[in-house]
């Protein structure tokens, strides 16, 4: 790849399309001909100001300019948005260089998510910080249990008053690493219910991170943690700083203050560095991001870095513009932003009020199918709502009337138990020091529990060929034939140079038989295997597979609806938080009720609450054309913890209290039948039926 300028003839014309604001962030220092880049740069971009796009037009100026595509870092929140990043630079460079091909086949290798660039770096570095590079990577679900086992070997599960549960006590693990804070501080401020547990909590942190040093397992935090030590080291972190020139972050509203400090030691001039993001899109605090990081990286350097403001919104109409507008205008600080759009269509948002869960799903098919009868496909239609279950009674509807759908955020593909078995079986081929991933495994067999598991992964670890001793282990008589026939199966299969996916398609085949016996409905099930079998294939190895998808699991699973095919037309369901960075042509927001938005886990702290209007700004900006927020009277709850389902009644959001109203129009549905709708006749009625009222006591 040549360093040299390959300013394209008709490049003014491609930036042409972008407005003054974009144009600048796109130019801002980008280091012309190989020089070395200037100044740090900070896009505070509006929802739909088109940040995405500006990204991938600096991104594809960069590479105009002769910057080497393999020493630019592109930092995204989900794989997704990385894939969908390349997809959009090499558009803008098949038109911007007409004259130059081969610039629309550019592929960025270092393109990702900081968790999955982290893990790549981790490999690459590995044997110079003490690491072993076959390590293997544990999702949340691991963690917790690799967090139980210590809980339960420091003999902290059989306290007379009950210590934390496992998950409790990863969330404060999780919490101290990412917001790099003493436990202490972490405990007072989020888990103040948790300190008299302070000293054992301490020590059954130092037994976790042991127990993942000796069995090479690395939890999600681990790979921004390691990092960051990594690039603590003055030497390595310029050696790491150096591999890039350009250092691009997406949504960094959204990032944690270790993700901060890797920046920072990585780029400490700021030189390359460019961050864009929405203070006011800022919807992660739960996981340790902080909207300070977005708020303070201007003064981190010297001279500050540029702030440029991208203030026109081209998605949505003025009224749906001007009802956002209005509800995160309510929250505390942020960066001033005034958006405007000079799409002038459309009527107000509509704020609907129905009287239960049955009629807020009647209101949403009858709307749905409407907009369809008037030409506007599903899939530019979409159904936001703040928690996973708010959508169960509509998925029935749906599914009921025959109207195809997909659902985003919820049960993630990874979380169900058959493809949990499966990868367990894979990693611990990979890494047979990996207690969680062989427990599992082991248990897999008929005839081998806890107790034999427990005994064969003790000869493992101790042995040093680890699969190699397999087929001697002790197993129960009634287990040995199968036994058999697994040892010899790992055996071949973990091997490091087994032929892939070939190797994986056997271990299926294996798992496959185990299934009629380990579930009821094991053919709904083997659906979700040959899916895995499927996006196997599509990775060079085992390795590369394993890491790909415990950092950034598909989305659907056989519990959901599944992805149709893709010429289908389907409706979009989605969490708020999937709905991140997408747009529809119409959107109706579930339940914009108190107890659902603000969700009631968090009507705690007012961080919590701001949290949740962000969130609802977050969903309000996703439409383009048409927004109607859904107020039921009562609805139904589910796993309330002691108080069972049962219905509750509600009030509208306070994100929307009385003074926002004339942003909306107001309507009930289905609309009152004409006796109830305030015309003279039907006052005269009701109070014909008053006075007879009355008159029973005459
Ligand atoms: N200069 C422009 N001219 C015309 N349309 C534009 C321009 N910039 C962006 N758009 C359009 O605006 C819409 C929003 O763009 P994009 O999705 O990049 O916004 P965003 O800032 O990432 O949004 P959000 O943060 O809300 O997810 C898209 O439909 C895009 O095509």
């Amino acid at each position: 790849m040549t360093t040299a300028t390959r300013t394209p003839s008709d490049s003014r014309h491609w930036l042409d399309e972008l407005n003054p604001e974009q144009r600048a962030a796109v130019c801002h220092c980008i280091g012309e001909g190989g020089a070395p880049p200037s100044g740090p740069l900070l896009v505070i971009a509006g929802a739909g100001t088109g940040k995405t796009g500006t990204l991938a037009h600096r991104v594809a100026n960069l590479v105009i300019h002769g910057t080497d595509p393999s020493r630019i870092l592109l930092l995204t929140f989900s794989r997704r948005a990385a894939d969908e990043m390349g997809r959009r630079v090499r558009r803008i460079l098949a038109r911007a260089a007409a004259d130059h091909a081969w610039l629309a086949q550019v592929q960025l290798p270092w393109s990702g998510t900081f968790h999955a660039v982290g893990a790549r770096l981790l490999r690459d570095f590995a044997g110079r910080i003490g690491l072993d590079a076959g390590f293997t990577i544990h999702d949340r679900e691991d963690s917790a249990d690799l967090m139980n086992l210590a809980r339960h070997e420091a003999g902290l599960s059989a306290r007379e008053r009950r210590f934390p549960l496992k998950n409790t006590c990863l969330a404060i693990y999780s919490a101290a690493v990412n917001a790099r804070k003493p436990l202490h501080e972490v405990l007072r401020a989020s888990f103040p219910w948790c300190l008299e547990w302070e000293d054992e909590l301490k020590r059954l942190f130092r037994a976790y991170v042991e127990a993942k040093q000796t069995q090479q397992v690395l939890d999600y935090d681990d790979l921004l943690l390691y990092w960051a030590h990594m690039v603590a080291d003055p030497a390595l972190a310029a050696e790491l700083g150096g591999l890039f020139d350009h250092i691009l972050v997406d949504e960094y509203q959204d990032t944690n203050p270790l993700q901060a400090a890797i920046l920072l030691a990585m780029k400490p001039d700021g030189r390359g560095l460019a961050v864009v993001g929405d203070d006011a899109q800022s919807i992660y605090a739960f996981r340790g991001a902080t909207v300070r990081n977005i708020l303070d990286f201007p003064a981190q350097f010297d001279p500050p870095a540029e702030r440029i403001v991208l203030n026109r919104n081209y998605r949505s109409t003025r009224p749906i513009l001007e009802a956002a507008n209005a509800v995160i205008a309510m929250a505390g600080e942020g960066f001033a932003k005034n958006l405007w759009t000079a799409r002038e269509d459309g009527g107000r948002p509509r704020l609907v009020s129905v009287r239960d869960d049955a009629d807020q799903v009647g209101f949403i098919v009858a709307e749905v199918l409407a907009r369809r009868e008037q030409g506007m496909p599903l899939r530019q239609q979409a159904v936001l709502f703040r928690a996973a279950s708010h959508s169960a009674r509509l998925e029935m509807e749906l599914t009921r009337r025959n109207i195809p759908f997909v659902k985003f955020g919820g049960l993630k593909f990874l979380e169900a138990a058959h493809v949990k078995d499966v990868l367990a079986l894979l990693r611990w081929l990979e890494n047979p020091r990996d207690r969680v991933s062989g427990f599992r495994v082991l248990q897999l067999l008929a005839g081998i529990g806890p107790k034999t598991a427990a005994k064969v992964l003790d000869n493992v670890c101790a042995a040093h060929d680890g699969c190699a001793l397999l087929a001697e282990q002790p197993v129960p008589e009634a287990a040995r034939e199968a036994w058999r026939e697994f040892a010899v199966l790992a055996e071949t299969l973990s091997a490091a140079q087994a032929p892939w996916p070939a190797a994986f398609e056997a271990a299926c085949t294996w798992y496959l038989a185990q299934m009629p016996r380990l579930y009821e409905d094991a053919t709904v099930r083997q659906g979700d295997i040959e899916q895995l079998q499927r996006i196997a294939a599509t990775y060079p190895g085992r390795r590369a597979f394993l890491t790909e998808l415990t950092l950034d699991p598909p989305n659907a699973t056989s519990d959901e609806a599944g992805i149709p095919l893709r010429d289908e037309d389907y409706l979009i369901l989605s969490t708020m938080h999937s709905a991140k960075g997408q747009e529809w042509r119409a959107v109706t927001v579930l339940n914009a009720v108190d107890g659902c938005i603000p969700s009631d886990m968090a009507t705690g702290a007012e961080a919590e609450i701001d949290e949740e209007r962000r969130l609802l700004y977050v969903a309000m900006t996703r439409a383009r054309d048409s927004l109607d927020l859904v107020v039921p009277q009562r609805f139904y709850v589910t796993q309330q913890q002691g108080l069972g389902d049962r219905h509750v009644y509600a009030g509208r959001s306070r994100f929307i209290p009385n003074r926002l109203l004339p942003c909306f129009e107001q309507l009930s549905w289905p609309e009152p039948p004409p006796e109830l709708r305030g015309t003279p006749e039907s006052r005269q009625a009701a109070i014909d039926l008053a006075a007879k009222m009355r008159g029973m006591w005459d």
